[in-house]
């Protein structure tokens, strides 16, 4: 693992809105190649819209301002097309349901050697050895089975493998999961987990894992980012924020994580005194 002292995104002041209704307000971090940050809340904290203002696919009717500064380029405000090209070579991204990011109509060979034809000008047999390449890459093995079935043939695990081949297949430096195993059971997210450490150690990506529980992602992560209503309300090295949260939302969060092991005791779920006082720590109420 290497860290360079830039950081490879480095995001600040992002804030989006539908008219003049905030869904984001004011994040920024930053991630460097080699590493992982966790971006942990709950359904609704803002989590996605931030993953996409990353990715440039916010929806048209949604509205961002700040900075989101890559690899040396703004690209906010850079033109939709580029934006594109961007967004699936240069930066990859794992959805958190690969039965609706992938064709039903399509065998799965089709749908990875297309992009590896148009984003990296490879010949058809040139992608299909590619496509073979990166399935085993992913723990699929050298199977022409997988390149030839259907997405519904594949177990949820093999889905989700396949759509991380698919996210590295041009080669990006920066790896964006959103949920990417929340539709998997408990022994399979492990593996999905490690699967994306170990790739972002070989491939020296930066990644970026979005989750609602900390506790799963914790340990694969070197920093973590809270948000709650739309805002950060902490962040910093996981060990850190773990073992001494400073924000009570984050405690609630770990108090509610059975995987981190503490005080079992406490409350299960976070409680709606804490969310106000939360809230009203965020920036009140809207
Ligand atoms: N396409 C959209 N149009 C309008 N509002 C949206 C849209 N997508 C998200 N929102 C709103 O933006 C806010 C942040 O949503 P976001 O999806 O980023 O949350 P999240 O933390 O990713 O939650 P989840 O894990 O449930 O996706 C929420 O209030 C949500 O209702």
């Amino acid at each position: 693992m290497h860290t360079t002292t830039e950081p490879l995104l480095r995001v600040s002041g992002l804030s989006a809105r539908i008219g003049d209704f905030p869904l984001v307000r004011d994040v920024g971090f930053e991630v460097h190649r080699g590493r992982t940050l966790a971006v942990v809340g709950e359904s609704g904290s803002g989590k996605s819209i931030t993953a996409a203002a990353v990715m440039g696919i916010l929806p048209p009717q949604i509205t961002a301002e700040g900075s989101v500064f890559f690899d040396g380029t703004e690209l906010l405000g850079e033109p939709a097309k580029r934006r594109r090209a961007r967004g699936g070579a240069e930066i990859g991204y794992v959805f958190q349901e690969p039965m609706s990011a992938l064709h039903p109509l399509l065998r799965i060979g089709t749908q990875m050697i297309r992009p590896l034809r148009h984003h990296l000008g490879l010949g058809r047999r040139e992608a299909r050895d590619r496509a073979l390449e990166l399935l085993e890459q992913v723990g699929l093995g050298r199977e022409r089975k997988v390149l030839d079935a259907y997405v519904h043939e594949l177990s949820g695990g093999m889905r989700q493998r396949v759509m991380i081949a698919m996210a590295i297949s041009c080669r990006p430096r920066l790896l964006l999961a959103d949920e990417p195993t929340t539709a998997l059971d408990p022994t399979v997210q492990q593996q999905i987990l490690g699967l994306l450490v170990r790739l972002r150690e070989e491939l020296d990506l930066a990644l970026v894992l979005i989750s609602h529980d900390l506790g799963l992602v914790a340990r694969h992560s070197d920093e973590v980012l809270v948000m709650y209503d739309g805002r950060v309300v902490e962040q910093g090295p996981t060990a850190q924020v773990v073992d001494r949260p400073e924000h009570p939302y984050t405690r609630a969060l770990i108090d509610a994580a059975p995987r981190l092991g503490r005080r079992p005791d406490r409350l299960p779920t976070i409680d709606g005194a804490v969310l106000e006082q939360t809230r009203a720590m965020a920036g009140g109420a809207r």
